[in-house]
């Protein structure tokens, strides 16, 4: 018998320690302690969620006698990537705190990777499941890539400030997770068609937290702590399904390559997980699924389910439905040529997305 085929090796990286609850930022100090980092530590956060959480954040850390620079950045673009970097090492960072929505959180872990330090991701909102996961989506020229980053040692999820976030982040994170439905579809079609890779752990982790999100949907209410208890589960469970897989393929797929090419289209009218919610509608139909019970559950959230809602117009998701294909080399529903115009049109009419 043939040992290679029984010698694959994996490497799974998880986070050491997830802290969900009720002002668990105060315990960042001890959690650092026991990881045994020491020397300084550099938070990476943006402009509001300095304010919410990353200057209460240094001031618990100093007081634990650690050396603490804080780096205030934009978006995740490979640009803002490298200012990251360079401002950490000026800062002689000796580990990082990603403190922020997803996009801080994933500059932080890119730079973590980048620098080979560790890195704790603290985040203020739940507005992707980024948040547990050893992957980053950082934009460049041709579209967002997504990377393989620093998998955080540590998670502290505070639900005393996630709930006071705008409750929109809060829907958008649960309509990034609704959207693992279409992304397992995907997935499960690329294996038998093409043979790739699969791991039904991963899928059915994945297939898990975008259920719990869509049966628990009437009680995600605004400024409900228990609210943000309920999704966060899903969503941290969401980005550790990627660290089984080893890849976003569980939680990202035709949905996500529209979502990447809207980006690309009309950047910043909608939230991440808003423009996936979206796609997951109308590439389930594409599926033969349910699209209905998706834009229901949705609508439950209160997320987007038309291009309206999304701030966008009728040509520019037309523009993102028949570019979607080339966003990335993933096969997926939407196959190698993609959607042609006149089918991307029935299909967002079909949906009542226009
Ligand atoms: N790596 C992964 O596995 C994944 C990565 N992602 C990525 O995450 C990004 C989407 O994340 P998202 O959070 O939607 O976008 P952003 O990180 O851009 O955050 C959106 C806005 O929310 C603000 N904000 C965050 N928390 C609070 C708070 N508590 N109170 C007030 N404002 C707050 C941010 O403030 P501020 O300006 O201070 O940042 C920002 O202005 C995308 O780049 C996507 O690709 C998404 C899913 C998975
Ligand atoms: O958004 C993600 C999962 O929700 C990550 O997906 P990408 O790999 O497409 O960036
Ligand atoms: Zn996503």
């Amino acid at each position: 018998m043939d040992e290679g085929n029984f010698c694959k090796v994996r490497s799974i990286l998880f986070p050491r320690n997830v802290l969900m609850g009720h002002g668990v930022i105060k315990d960042i100090p001890e959690m650092c302690k026991n990881f045994d980092l020491s020397g300084t530590a550099t938070i990476i956060t943006g402009d509001k969620t300095k304010d919410v959480a990353a200057d209460s954040i240094s001031s618990l850390l100093k007081s634990s006698n650690y050396n603490v620079t804080t780096i205030s950045i934009g978006a995740a673009t490979r640009e803002n990537l490298h200012k990251t970097v360079d401002l950490a090492k000026d800062s002689h960072a000796n580990f990082l705190i990603g403190v922020g929505g997803g996009s801080k959180i994933d500059l932080a872990k890119m730079a973590a990777k980048e620098l080979g330090i560790e890195f704790i991701s603290v985040p203020t909102s739940a507005s992707h499941d980024g948040i547990a996961s050893g992957r980053a989506s950082i934009k460049g020229p041709d579209g967002p890539i997504s990377m393989e980053a620093k998998t955080p040692l540590g998670v502290v999820a505070d639900t005393s400030i996630i709930v006071k976030a705008p409750f929109r982040l809060l829907v958008a994170g649960c309509a990034d997770v609704i959207s693992n439905i279409t992304a397992i579809k995907d997935w499960e079609y690329a294996e038998r068609l093409l043979g790739e890779e699969f791991s039904r752990s991963a899928c059915a982790m994945a297939l898990y937290t975008s259920e719990a999100i869509i049966e628990s949907a009437d009680l995600i209410k605004p400024g409900v702590e228990e609210s943000v208890w309920i999704s966060l589960k899903p969503i941290i469970v969401s980005g550790v399904s990627m660290a089984v897989a080893g890849s976003s393929r569980p939680t990202s797929g035709s949905e996500h390559m529209f979502s990447h090419a809207l980006d690309m289209i009309a950047p910043g009218r909608a939230l991440h997980g808003e423009q996936c919610g979206v796609g997951c509608i109308m590439m389930m139909y594409l599926h033969g699924g349910n699209w209905m019970a998706i834009r229901d559950a949705l609508i439950k959230l209160g997320a987007p389910t038309t291009a309206r809602e999304l701030g966008i117009t009728k040509e520019e998701l037309l523009e993102a439905l028949t570019m979607a294909h080339k966003i990335r080399d993933r096969f997926t529903i939407l196959g190698h040529q993609g959607l042609t115009y006149e089918a991307a049109e029935r299909l967002a009419k079909i949906t009542k997305v226009i």
